[in-house]
């Protein structure tokens, strides 16, 4: 059975307070996109875990997808798989992608073998693997408030816009991102301002993690000024980033940014 885990933006984010937990409350808009990797499980006499692609750091066992096999095996006496991933959707990006493979896998894991899951029961798992997972789960358009696994719904449709998305040759490390911020309450309610035009958002929506990562990172800060250049309606670091994404009205004419080491998206 084969799944393909999509890439999510973050419009807006906002980090209001640390917690005693040593995570932090925030506020954003979780917008899912169409970057996917794939994902397979075949029924085995062992647990393999293959993977294609992009070269995903760290260990294997350390992957999303096997920690979620161990952690589903606690309540269920799951048989063996092999697992396939074929990594796409660029890594340490802030597009959410290991997060959106783990809670995938619960998903397939639940249809596979008919475990019987709703998806609040999903999500319950796929909080236990990562800030991010349990939005995966639906992946469906919300404000997401608390660590980022509490979510309510938006109105929010972009398809009839041009999006670029841009991934600069940087790395930024998601807990690295967090220590770099100053926790504030956010200026105004995030999802009364994704209710005004495209066009507006950039004097009232902001991204709480560009400041610091952009003063390491100038070269970021650069991508998003080029976005701006080309026409972009509206343009933001995604999540901790590096990655980049623009709104147009119109297929725009990238060529200001065709120069770097870049990857592009047009979605
Ligand atoms: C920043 C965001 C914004 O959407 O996305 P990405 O840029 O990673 O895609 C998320 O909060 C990333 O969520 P996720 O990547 O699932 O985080 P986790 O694996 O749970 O945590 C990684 C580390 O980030 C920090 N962390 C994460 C979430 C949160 N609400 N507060 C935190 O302080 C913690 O230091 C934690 O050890
Ligand atoms: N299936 C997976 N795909 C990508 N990265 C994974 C996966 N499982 C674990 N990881 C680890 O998670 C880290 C962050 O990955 P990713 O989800 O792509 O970034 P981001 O949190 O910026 O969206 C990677 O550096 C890697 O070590």
């Amino acid at each position: 059975m084969i799944a393909f885990p999509n890439a999510k933006i973050n419009i807006g984010l906002n980090i209001t307070s640390r917690r005693p937990d040593g995570y932090h409350n925030l506020e954003t808009v979780f917008y899912p996109i169409k970057i996917y990797d794939a994902l397979e499980i075949i029924k085995s006499d062992q647990v393999t875990f293959n993977a294609s692609g992009l070269d995903i750091p760290g260990k294997i066992t350390d992957n999303l997808c096997l920690k979620g096999y161990d952690l589903l095996k606690k309540d269920f006496d799951l048989p063996p798989v092999d697992i396939h991933l074929h990594k796409h959707i660029p890594i340490g990006a802030g597009l959410g992608g290991g997060s959106a493979d783990a809670a995938f896998f619960i998903k397939l894991l639940n249809q596979y073998f008919n475990l019987g899951l709703s998806a609040e029961q999903m999500r319950g798992y796929a909080r236990q693997l990562g800030a991010d997972c349990a939005f995966f789960i639906e992946s469906k358009p919300v404000y997401a408030f608390g660590k980022g696994d509490e979510f309510e719904p938006v109105s929010l449709d972009l398809s009839t816009y041009h999006l670029v998305l841009v991934m600069p040759p940087a790395h930024v490390s998601t807990a690295e991102a967090y220590r770099g911020v100053s926790p504030k309450p956010a200026e105004g309610p995030l999802q009364g301002h994704i209710g005004f035009p495209v066009k507006e958002w950039k004097y009232i929506i902001k991204n709480d993690f560009e400041e610091s990562v952009f003063k390491n990172h100038p070269e970021i800060r650069g991508v998003k000024a080029a976005l701006y250049d080309a026409g972009a309606l509206y343009a933001s670091m995604s999540g901790s980033g590096a990655s980049v994404f623009g709104i147009f009205a119109t297929r725009p004419d990238l060529s200001v940014l065709e120069k770097d080491n870049q990857v592009f998206y047009n979605i």
